[in-house]
């Protein structure tokens, strides 16, 4: 298959991901910040329940002055009638009493020192309905509140608790298995002159993470035989790997998975860094990321595709992607240039370590740019998740 612009590549993974979506669970309200929701979460109550006082004061039937008839009790349904004529002590949230007209504010009423027990009012404002914030003004019972895909917020928790929810359907986190490939590769110390020090193990998973995913990781040594019986063997919901992907005499991952029976859907993306990436699925349609094994063409190939991949799995459409006006990256056509960028001035500024191999452009970079196709159109921003 030949080289696939970096659109439909992007397509082609979401699709990936939405044949195969993640598994359900419940978990308590109180557990699922950050997680994504399977299914939609819908009032269980009208809120507020009941007519409440939006403000400190008394309930108040009929004109002033009131004769004093007792306190609301707060939490509780509203209490008996009011008849016209008496006011009621009341707390903000408290249900209002039927018969009540309106709340009269604390400091919008007086207790009349020569007739204890009456009050009147200090203000001249108009009564009728003040002060009320009516049952279900905010939502009604059965009303969609947050659909199915959307990821929950500390904000989203308090509406779906407000709403009467205590536990709430999630997607599992998806569990991908990290291969990283590589027999140059040094797992610690201070590389030796020629030696690599592998840049991958301590941080992808540490990125997964920060996507929403669980990462186990692997070290495989480059020959064929073992990567195909790993291929045949994995049933993770996404195996990542890295290196072994250009089309040199290496190419370790094409030939084991065309070997192990898989197929391969993106051999190759019209994108620099990370052109060689490769999208494939196991022969038992576990879905394949290969990631160029030059750093920074990895992380761009990870953020690139994993986001799509993971929208399609939790069966929400692509995420789109701001665009940036002001921006120093020249346009390449349809073959995308990806480079790290520095917010200055309000204008994006490409980092002058942006060549492939290389991470201290990343490290230090407030998002990736991805050029326009042609001279004056915005870049792309491919958000960091840091
Ligand atoms: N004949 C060709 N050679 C290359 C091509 C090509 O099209 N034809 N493409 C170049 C591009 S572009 C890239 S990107 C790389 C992709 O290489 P591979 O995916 O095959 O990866 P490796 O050969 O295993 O490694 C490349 C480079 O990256 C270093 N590396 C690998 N893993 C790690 C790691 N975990 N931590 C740090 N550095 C790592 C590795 O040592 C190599 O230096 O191919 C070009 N060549
Ligand atoms: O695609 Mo390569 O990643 O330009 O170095």
């Amino acid at each position: 298959m030949s080289s696939t612009t970096w659109e439909s590549a992007r397509d082609v993974v979401w699709h990936a991901g939405r044949t195969r979506p993640l598994a359900a669970e419940p978990v308590p309200v109180d557990r699922a910040d950050g997680r994504t929701l399977a299914d939609a979460v819908h009032a269980r109550v009208d809120l507020p329940t009941v007519d409440v006082s939006a403000m400190d004061g008394w309930a108040v039937a009929g004109a002033g002055p009131w004769r004093l008839d007792g306190t609301v009790v707060m939490g509780a349904p509203p209490s008996r009638p009011m008849r016209v004529g008496t006011a009621r002590i009341i707390t903000t949230g408290a249900a209002v009493p039927p018969g009540a007209v309106g709340v009269l504010r604390a400091e919008h009423g007086d207790l009349l020192p020569e007739a204890p027990g009456w009050l009147r009012p200090t203000a001249s404002t108009p009564l009728a309905g003040r002060d009320i914030r009516r049952r279900g003004e905010e939502l009604r019972r059965g009303e969609p509140l947050i659909p199915a895909g959307a990821r929950m917020t500390p904000p989203r928790l308090a509406l779906a608790a407000a709403a009467g929810h205590d536990t709430l359907e999630v997607l599992a986190a998806p569990r991908v298995e990290l291969i990283v490939t590589g027999d140059e590769l040094v797992a610690a110390g201070r590389p030796a002159p020629g030696a690599v020090r592998d840049a991958f193990g301590p941080s992808l998973p540490a990125l997964f993470e920060r996507l929403g995913a669980r990462a186990s990781t692997r070290r495989v040594p480059d020959r064929l035989d073992p990567f195909i019986e790993l291929l045949a063997e994995a049933r993770p919901d996404l195996l990542v790997t890295t290196g072994g992907t250009a089309g040199g005499h290496g190419d370790l991952l094409r030939r084991a998975i065309v070997a192990e029976g898989g197929t391969i859907d993106v051999a190759g993306v019209g994108m620099r860094p990370g052109h060689p990436v490769l999208f494939a699925r196991t022969s038992a349609g576990v879905p394949v990321l290969g990631l160029p094994g030059n750093p920074l063409a990895a992380f761009t190939c990870l953020l690139s595709f994993f986001p799509p991949w993971l929208d399609g799995a939790s069966c929400r459409p692509i995420t789109a992607l701001d665009e940036v006006a002001a921006h120093d990256l020249p346009a390449t056509g349809l073959q995308r240039r990806l480079a790290p960028f520095s917010w200055r001035a309000g204008r994006a500024m490409v980092s002058p370590w942006a060549g492939s191999a290389m991470l201290r452009g990343l490290a230090g970079a407030d998002g990736l740019l991805v050029s326009p196709v042609a001279d004056g159109e915005p870049a792309c921003v491919l958000p960091l998740p840091w």
